[in-house]
């Protein structure tokens, strides 16, 4: 087993939410694409990684220079996220062994600590089934009626919101997904397919800045983020 990880990692979406001119991993974070903030923070916890960068065929507007790994391979994304990681999963089915952790994290989380990056993959090389990030719901939830009034409220106790990265073991992950994709389980985290096989990864409690750029407002929010995180550590060095 290596124990160094394979980071896999999806890029391939459209940004449809946040509405941009552009696909948000290409928008500018504190100078520099969000893609390339990303890639950074993983080179910074995991300088000796193989990356697997899932990206659109189409895309036009990649840039290799922003790619800090010396090991790392571009695969075509699919048309769901999960697509993208199955192909990046297959990409490096000759390479992988069973037991290699892999980590898989969205190129839209660019503020993700090096500190929970080193978390994790330690969780994930002791955990035979898995391990992720994710926060405690520290809001109250509502449920509607499907038309805009509260039809009530939902207990939060045991509630996480899952974030990335999230990692697995080569062979389950592949195994998992191949299930998943075989009986129709809806698949919007890696943790979900392993859950559908009857088994629970980890939890690893994360800071809840690990933000998932997701809507027009998220991009000033990150590089706030960013900023202070800058401020605030040692690790994680201020934006050039
Ligand atoms: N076919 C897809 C869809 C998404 N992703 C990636 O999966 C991550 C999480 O997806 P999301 O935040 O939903 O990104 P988008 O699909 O770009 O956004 P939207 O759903 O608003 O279009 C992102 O890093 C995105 O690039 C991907 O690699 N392949
Ligand atoms: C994987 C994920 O980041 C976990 O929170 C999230 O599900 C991905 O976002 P999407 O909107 O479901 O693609």
């Amino acid at each position: 087993m290596s124990e160094t990880p394979w980071l896999v990692v999806p890029a391939a979406g459209q940004g449809r939410r946040m509405g941009a001119d552009r696909p948000k991993q290409y928008l500018p974070l504190a100078g520099a694409p969000v893609l390339a903030r990303t890639l950074q923070r993983l080179h910074l916890a995991f300088p000796r990684a193989r990356l697997c960068l899932c990206l659109d065929p189409e895309d036009g507007r990649f840039d290799p220079a922003w790619v800090p790994f010396a090991d790392w391979r571009r695969v075509p994304g699919g048309a769901e996220r999960v697509d993208s990681v199955v192909n990046a999963l297959m990409a490096i089915a000759g390479d992988a062994a069973d037991e290699d952790p892999v980590l898989v994290h969205d190129v839209a989380r660019p503020c993700v600590t090096v500190d929970d990056l080193r978390r994790l993959h330690a969780a994930v090389v002791e955990d035979p089934v898995g391990a992720l990030l994710a926060a405690p719901v520290a809001d109250t939830m509502k449920r509607d009626d499907g038309a805009g009034r509260v039809r009530g409220t939902e207990p939060r106790a045991g509630l996480w919101h899952a974030q990335t990265p999230q990692g697995f073991p080569y062979g389950l992950l592949r195994r998992a997904l191949a299930a998943a994709a075989e009986h129709g389980v809806a698949v919007t985290d890696e943790a979900s397919a392993v859950e559908a096989l009857g088994m629970a990864p980890r939890l690893i409690g994360a800071r809840r800045d690990n933000l998932k750029i997701t809507h027009p407002e998220d991009l000033a929010l990150a590089e706030l983020i960013l900023a202070a995180q800058a401020a605030a550590s040692s690790h994680d060095p201020k934006p050039r």
